[in-house]
């Protein structure tokens, strides 16, 4: 297992961390499978279906109340990556309570969005095929607007701007792409 080198040496934006080969391709092979069989769900909000697959964990977001309901714990199986996705982000394992895993077939994006203020912090490890992750923010002049890579086997942190000032958004691909998102709860517990 290699520690992993950092993507950029100056961060493209305030807040976000990136780090190249968190998890090496055994690694990456098996959580592929263990999500495909963790229960995934098409993601609904409102009368909307999206066409990515996703389960919650630990926590659940509750688009209709705009609240966290307590789901399935962690499984043994997302605890070693989240112990690698706890130190890119400088927080102890037990922090990221949350996780939400995706598979987005061919197709499957993510629109603009900043993850719900009842969570903190934000750390995502991708899978599968390399996506970008698109950040804007709204200025006086239009959007300011940021891309970073998202390679497989890679994971980034959000806190800080990155975090609660900037949208971000993953464009459709042609290949299927798994992601695993930590995220920890606003306030602590
Ligand atoms: O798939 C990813 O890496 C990002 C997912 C995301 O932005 C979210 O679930 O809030
Ligand atoms: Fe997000």
């Amino acid at each position: 297992m290699s520690a992993g080198l950092p993507l950029f040496d100056v961060p493209p934006l305030p807040g976000l961390a990136e780090r190249a080969d968190l998890i090496d391709a055994a690694e990456e092979a098996a959580l592929i499978a263990a999500i495909d069989a963790s229960g995934l769900t098409p993601f609904r909000f409102q009368q909307w279906e999206g066409l990515r697959l996703t389960r919650s964990l630990g926590w659940h977001y509750d688009f209709a109340r705009g609240t966290v309901a307590e789901a399935a714990p962690l499984p043994e199986w997302l605890l070693p990556v989240r112990a690698r996705a706890a130190a890119l982000a400088g927080l102890p394992a037990a922090a990221l309570e949350q996780a939400l895993v995706i598979r987005y077939d061919p197709g499957a994006g993510i629109g603009w969005h900043r993850d719900r203020p009842v969570f903190d912090r934000v750390v995502g490890v991708s899978l599968g095929a390399a996506a970008a992750m698109r950040f804007r923010r709204r200025t006086e002049r239009g959007f300011e607007r940021v891309t970073v890579p998202l390679p497989p086997r890679g994971g980034y942190a959000l806190s800080g701007e990155a975090r609660g000032l900037w949208e971000h958004s993953i464009a459709p691909l042609a290949a299927p792409r798994w992601s695993i998102t930590f995220r920890s709860l606003a306030g602590g517990r």
